[in-house]
């Protein structure tokens, strides 16, 4: 993959309107764009249609996370839209992935298209080692959780995990070459933090084995959104 096709614009906006005109500005750098809830739930479902037809490659970002019937009847619903990958929350089970990945199979059969890439979300980029330990009273480190969670999703036949930067080392070496890493809490050193704690730049999440970053806040917040997008792919491209 050449290094602007590695990048995910997430379209974090209220409108449709505004989407659309980011997916204007950056269709030609950039690899896939993000539709998460907020633009999801404005906008409806066929901002999928558009943007797929404006030219640009769709990740449905709704981290599905219900029981196994209610996502993969959700998942056929995202396959026939044309999206290019979407997730769910591996903390919704093995039985949950394995009918999600089945069901997205079949849809695509149906309709002879290829199918959506099924992302299995680990441990959110939000959350610290600390948080994982004292809120969720989880136990396990967090690489070895993130590590045994992308090995069950690969097990139930998912595309690849959506993981933190931290992890993706861990991931690679466990799930092999073929598995998917896509990597939000990408930050290039220009940029601000915000409320994401396990963070790398974008050179050093592609260094250490990620597929795709995904971005938004660095890009939306921009002045010259088109000029900072073309800076994370020339440091991607410094990097490969
Ligand atoms: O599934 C995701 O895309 C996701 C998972 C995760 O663990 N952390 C995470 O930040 N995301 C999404 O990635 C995007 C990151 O946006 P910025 O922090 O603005 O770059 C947001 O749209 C998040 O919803």
């Amino acid at each position: 993959m050449k290094p602007p096709e590695r990048l995910i614009v997430a379209l974090d906006v209220d409108t449709e309107e505004e989407a659309l005109s980011l997916v204007d500005e950056l269709r030609d750098v950039v690899g896939v764009f993000k539709i998460g809830m907020q633009l999801f739930d404005s906008a409806g479902p066929d901002i999928v249609r558009k943007i797929t037809r404006a030219g640009g490659r769709v990740f449905v970002d709704l981290k599905f996370h219900d029981i196994p019937n209610t996502v993969s009847a959700a998942a056929r619903i995202i396959t026939r839209l044309g999206a290019y990958m979407f997730n769910v929350h591996v903390a919704g089970g093995r039985e949950m992935m394995r009918q999600t990945a089945k069901a997205t199979l079949e849809e695509a059969g149906c309709l002879g298209i290829s199918p959506p890439r099924v992302l299995g979300v680990t441990v959110l980029t939000s959350i610290s080692e600390q948080q994982l330990r004292e809120d969720l009273k989880i136990q396990l480190g967090m690489e070895e959780l993130v590590v045994e969670w992308a090995l069950m999703a690969r097990e139930c036949g998912l595309s690849g995990v959506v993981a933190s930067p931290h992890e993706i080392a861990a991931i690679r070496e466990a799930c092999g070459p073929g598995f998917l890493i896509v990597t939000p809490g990408v930050r290039p050193v220009w940029a601000d933090k915000d409320d994401q704690q396990r963070i790398t730049t974008p050179a050093q999440a592609i260094q250490l084995g990620a597929d795709y970053i995904v971005i938004g806040r660095p890009i939306l917040r921009g002045k010259n959104r088109r000029e900072a997008a073309m800076r994370i792919i020339e440091e991607l491209e410094a990097s490969i």
